[in-house]
């Protein structure tokens, strides 16, 4: 029997007649039964959203770590792994994405992960079974990053269905302008899936307003022009470009794009960041090692060394 419980969250039980009390732990709902139940009859509730997962960061004066991994690279049973890892690691929300044959805002380290991945024979399909197993055993919500034409070849709602089906709760699409996003956000809002949207440092501030007035989740501040890459800094660009996006939403708003180290990751927070998103040094680290194990024992490491930055 389902029950609903909230809006992102959901209980099977086993056994229907056993009475519950819901409480929410730090990431998510876990349900204290009042009566005994086999505890392999509850399931842990899904992880809140991206918005939930937000609001309870600002309570507790944090800023959100979000790492983004390509799924598939080095293959999907490490992709698997690493979410785990990075989950344990203190992860806020994970970025996973979809490779694409056509990735034109990745840089070389994203591309190449893409390039392995789709080698693999990495899809969709294998994406959304393998988060099926995994997204259970997560405390964290997963974003699935994609461009939009796998999208559109799947078409809009059955995407969106697919991938709340498999637990995702959040979606970034790089490539899809402003104007063609009324359709992929109501298919998203009606399937339960938060649309992300993205502002560059070129975005002309009636653009910019536009964009975060309809953005779900959290704003996505791209900290510089370009591609993604690790940079030797962050721009100082992004403290007057956060500053003016918090005048136009009170909607959190994470940076990406060139951050690779610890400093960065301070210096983002010191400028009034609320989520810190880290891609290629992370997909590197992964999808370079001399093995899927080395690669993950350094993800762990590498990732623990970020998150210790934030507060
Ligand atoms: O790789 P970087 O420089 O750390 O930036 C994050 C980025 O990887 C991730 O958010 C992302 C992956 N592919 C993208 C394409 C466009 C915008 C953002 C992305």
């Amino acid at each position: 029997m389902a029950l609903a419980l909230k809006s992102s969250c959901f209980l099977q039980l086993k056994k229907p007649e056993a009475g519950f009390n819901v409480c929410f732990s730090s990431k998510k709902a876990i349900i204290s039964v009042k009566r005994h139940t086999p505890v392999a009859a509850i399931r842990t509730m899904e992880a809140v959203g991206l918005s939930a997962t937000f609001t309870r960061l600002k309570k507790e004066g944090k800023v959100a770590f979000i790492p983004y991994v390509t799924a598939g690279d080095p293959d999907l049973s490490t992709t698997a792994e690493a979410l785990k890892v990075l989950d344990s690691c203190g992860s806020d929300i994970i970025e996973l994405g979809v490779p694409y044959s056509d990735p034109l805002a990745d840089g070389p380290v994203i591309q190449a992960a893409a390039t392995r991945s789709l080698a693999k024979g990495t899809n969709l399909n294998a994406i959304i079974d393998m988060l099926k197993e995994v997204v259970p055993q997560l405390s964290c919500p997963i974003a699935l990053f994609t461009y939009y034409n796998p999208i559109l070849k799947r078409g809009t709602d059955k995407f969106m269905s697919t991938i709340r089906d498999s637990g995702v709760h959040g979606l970034v699409v790089p490539d899809v302008p402003l104007e063609e996003t009324e359709t992929l956000r109501t298919e998203a809002k009606k399937h339960g899936i938060e649309l992300v949207l993205l502002t560059t440092p070129t975005t002309p501030t009636n653009r910019m307003r536009a964009i975060v007035d309809v953005a779900e989740g959290f704003v996505y501040l791209v900290s510089s022009v370009g591609v993604t890459g690790a940079r030797a800094s962050v721009s100082g660009s992004v403290q007057s470009l956060l500053k003016e996006i918090k005048e136009a939403t009170t909607k959190p708003v994470a940076v990406g794009f060139g951050i690779s180290k610890p400093e960065h990751v301070k210096q983002v927070v010191v400028w009034g960041a609320d989520g810190v998103i880290v891609g290629s040094a992370i997909v590197k680290v992964l999808g370079e090692a001399k093995s899927p194990q080395e690669g993950l024992k350094e993800l762990e490491v590498f990732t623990r060394s970020l998150k210790a930055a934030l507060p």
